[in-house]
């Protein structure tokens, strides 16, 4: 049997003034009892409205419907670092494209950016999106030390793992796939199963579908189907050593619709838009003594995100998931 991906409400941290503190109280437990059983869960009511999201998804279209060679006036550099601008290989043949920002004030990576008569406006836009997801990760983070029930000082050492100039923006475009490209049989997914390294993930997706996550207690992918008014949230590295995996860090994939599943035209596109939360590089993100004891040993040293970074990111490099 598949499960489901809970959906958690966190209007009362998003609409506090209409919200008691025994709204928000429950709803962190709820969000964290979720994140507990699985390192993942949906959220509504996470501030963003309808309209915000739309016009997430019509700048991302905008992005990737430019000719490729106007998309490489802002090439990824070769190498994971910086982790910055258009990543997608051949015109017309590559499975995914994708387009990273920082923060504008990040002062390890400065973003790439398409000269500005290319796609008029876009930088102002990605740079406000950049800045309003940042707002509502903050109110996540601080929603699971709420949940959690921290004192003042673990509270702070949580939300250190969320820095405002550090975090990172993705736009992502999955090409439509032609039946005859379908049917040479190099199909793969579209991507591999892999773990974010950061703090979490908030991940906004269009109507396609194709997103699983790794139930870790069944070992079975479970898909996010897209449910409107929701984000995708999922535990990264940093927060599963943070907690002593009291949140999971989530494995996740994404599939390609099956061939059989595909009419005429083959398989449609897909857009998402992930935005990667991480902590200042330099910072040193070790487990919080209260997830440990004899039952829970400590499973992690602590580390240097950086560091820690580095070593993955290069891997997810090398195998071509631009993680
Ligand atoms: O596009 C998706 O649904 C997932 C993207 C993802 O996992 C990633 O970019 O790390
Ligand atoms: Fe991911």
């Amino acid at each position: 049997m598949t499960s489901t991906i809970p959906t958690v409400n966190l209007t009362p941290f998003t609409a506090p003034s209409t919200h008691s503190d025994a709204d928000r109280i429950l709803a962190g437990k709820t969000f964290i009892a979720a994140l507990h059983r699985y390192g993942f869960t949906k959220v509504s009511g996470h501030g963003l409205s309808h309209d915000e999201v739309d016009a997430a998804f019509e700048w991302n279209q905008n992005l990737f419907d430019l000719p490729h060679n106007e998309k490489m006036k802002a090439p990824h550099p070769p190498g994971p670092f910086p982790h910055r601008g258009y990543s997608g290989k051949v015109p017309e043949g590559e499975l995914k494209e994708s387009y990273e920002v920082g923060s504008e004030e990040d002062d390890q990576q400065q973003n790439i950016w398409l000269p500005e008569e290319v796609l008029p406006g876009f930088r102002a836009y990605a740079t406000s999106l950049y800045e309003r997801l940042a707002r509502v990760s903050e109110v996540l983070l601080s929603a699971m030390g709420i949940g959690l029930g921290l004192d003042d000082e673990e509270q702070e050492a949580l939300m250190q793992l969320a820095s405002k100039r550090h975090s990172q923006l993705r736009f992502m475009h999955y090409p439509a796939v032609s039946r005859a490209r379908l049917q040479s049989g190099d199909e793969v997914p579209r991507l591999a199963a892999h773990n974010d390294w950061g703090t979490f993930t908030i991940l906004f997706q269009d109507q396609t579908g194709g997103l699983e996550l790794r139930d870790p207690q069944t070992g079975d992918f479970i898909p996010a189907d897209p449910e409107d008014g929701t984000l995708v949230l999922n535990i990264g590295d940093m927060l599963g050593r943070f907690t002593n995996d009291y949140f999971k860090s989530a494995e996740h994939r994404v599939q390609a619709p099956d061939l059989t599943a595909a009419d005429e035209g083959g398989i449609p596109g897909r857009r998402t838009i992930p935005f990667f939360i991480g902590p200042v590089p330099s910072h040193t993100v070790a487990t919080l003594e209260r997830f440990v004891d004899t039952e829970n040993p400590a499973r992690y040293e602590p580390v240097r995100f950086d560091e820690y970074g580095a070593i993955v990111s290069e891997y997810h490099y090398q195998a071509g998931n631009i993680g």
